[in-house]
C-alpha cells in the first residue's frame, strides 16, 4: 500500500488536518494540524488515525505528531470589581471614569457592567443602543468613542426592566459578559451590582477579582455599608486595593463656597481604622452628573474633577502593576 492509497483510508475529518503523510519500511509517520482542539480531542484523533493506518496491509507501526497552527487565544484579561454596599454612592460613574482615565494612560481596558438592577455603563460610556454580535458562541463586547470595550446587562436585557435575578442567574448573566472576546483587553473593571448579598458573592466565587475598590459617600450609613462591602470581599478572599470616597465636599458653582452635604473625611478615617488603603476623593459636581449623563466621563476631558478621577487612576494603575506576576 503506498502513501497515497493510506491517505485515501483516512475518514474526512481526520484527512483535512493532514500535514505529511510518509510511509517507510511499513512505519507510517503522519503530522497532523490540530488547531482548536482541546487535549482530549488531540488523544482521539491520534488514536482515529491510528486505528486505521494501523489496520492497513503492511503498515507495522504508526507514529502522529500534532501541530498548531492558529495562534493560541490572547490570555485573559485580569479583572478588579468596583463595588458599594448600597446603590447610588457613585459606582458606576467611578468605573467608567477610572476606565476612560486608564486607557488615555495607555492600558488596554474594558467595563464589564454587571449592574443586574440598573446597568448604566451604556448611557454613560455612550453606547446606549448597542449590541454585542456573538461569535462562537461568546459576546463581543461594544466599542465606546471613548476606548474603553463594553459589555453591559443594559445590552442584553431591555433597558428599565429591573431585573430581581438571584445569584446563581446573575452570575450566569455575568459570565457571559466575562467569558467574551476581550481580544487584546489586559485589564477588566467589573461594575458591580451594589450591595453586599449573595449575587455579590456568587460573582465573586465564580470570577476571583485580582483585587477590588470599594467606592462609599461620607455618610456614617454609607460606611457602615461600605464596611459590609469590605466584608463580603473578605469573605470572597479577594483583596480590597481600596477605598474611594465619593461626593465629598461641594463647590457652589455661584459663590464657590465649600460644604460637605454628606460630611467629609469619614472614608479616609474608616480606611484608617480598618488599615484599608484610602485612593482618594471625588468631589460632588455638577459636571460629573452632567458628563455621565451626555455619554462622556471627565476623564474624557480636563479639569478638576476629571484630575480627581485620574490620580485614583494612577494609584491603580500601579497597584496593578506591583500585582503583576
Ligand atoms: N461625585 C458626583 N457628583 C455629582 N453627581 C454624582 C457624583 N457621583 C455620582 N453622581 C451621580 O449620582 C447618580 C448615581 O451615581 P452612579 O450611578 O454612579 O451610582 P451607583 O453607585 O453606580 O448606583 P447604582 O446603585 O444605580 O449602581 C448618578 O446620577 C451620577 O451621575
Amino acid at each position: 500500500m503506498d502513501e497515497q492509497a493510506l491517505k485515501a483510508r483516512l475518514p474526512g475529518s481526520i484527512a483535512a488536518r493532514v500535514q505529511t503523510l510518509k510511509l517507510a519500511d511499513g512505519k507510517v509517520t503522519l503530522v497532523l494540524e490540530a488547531s482548536g482542539l482541546d487535549a482530549a480531542g488531540r488523544a482521539g484523533l491520534e488514536a482515529a488515525a491510528k486505528d486505521v493506518l494501523g489496520a492497513a496491509d503492511g503498515v507495522s507501526e504508526v507514529r502522529v505528531a500534532m501541530v498548531a497552527d492558529r495562534a493560541p487565544p490572547p490570555p485573559k484579561p485580569r479583572i478588579i470589581a468596583i463595588g458599594s454596599g448600597k446603590g447610588g454612592v457613585g459606582k458606576s460613574t467611578l468605573t467608567a471614569n477610572l476606565a476612560v482615565a486608564l486607557a488615555r494612560m495607555g492600558r488596554k481596558v474594558g467595563v464589564v457592567d454587571a449592574d443586574v438592577y440598573g446597568p448604566s455603563q451604556p448611557t454613560i460610556l455612550d453606547t446606549k443602543g448597542g449590541k454585542p454580535e456573538a461569535r462562537d458562541d461568546k459576546l463581543v463586547p461594544v466599542q465606546s468613542r471613548h476606548g474603553v470595550p463594553l459589555l453591559s446587562m443594559g445590552h442584553l436585557v431591555e433597558p428599565g426592566k429591573a431585573l430581581a435575578w438571584r445569584g446563581p442567574m446573575a452570575g450566569n448573566a455575568m459570565a457571559q459578559l466575562v467569558d467574551a472576546h476581550w481580544g487584546d483587553t489586559e485589564l477588566l473593571l467589573i461594575d458591580l451590582p451594589p450591595g453586599t448579598g449573595d449575587v455579590q458573592l456568587t460573582m465573586l466565587q465564580k470570577f476571583k477579582p485580582e483585587g477590588a475598590v470599594i467606592v462609599s459617600t461620607p455618610q456614617d450609613l454609607a460606611l457602615i455599608d461600605a464596611q459590609r462591602a469590605a466584608n463580603l470581599f473578605d469573605s470572597g478572599k479577594v483583596p480590597i486595593i481600596g477605598l474611594v470616597e465619593n461626593m465629598s465636599g461641594y463647590a457652589c458653582p455661584h459663590c464657590g463656597e465649600v460644604s460637605d452635604p454628606f460630611g467629609r473625611g469619614g472614608v479616609e478615617t474608616a480606611a484608617e481604622g480598618t488599615g484599608i488603603p484610602f485612593l482618594g476623593r471625588i468631589p460632588l459636581a455638577l459636571e460629573i452628573r452632567k458628563a455621565s449623563d451626555a455619554g462622556a466621563p471627565n476623564t474624557s476631558g480636563d479639569g478638576e474633577e476629571a484630575e480627581a478621577f485620574s490620580a485614583i487612576a494612577a494609584k491603580l494603575a500601579s497597584w496593578i502593576d506591583r500585582e503583576a506576576v
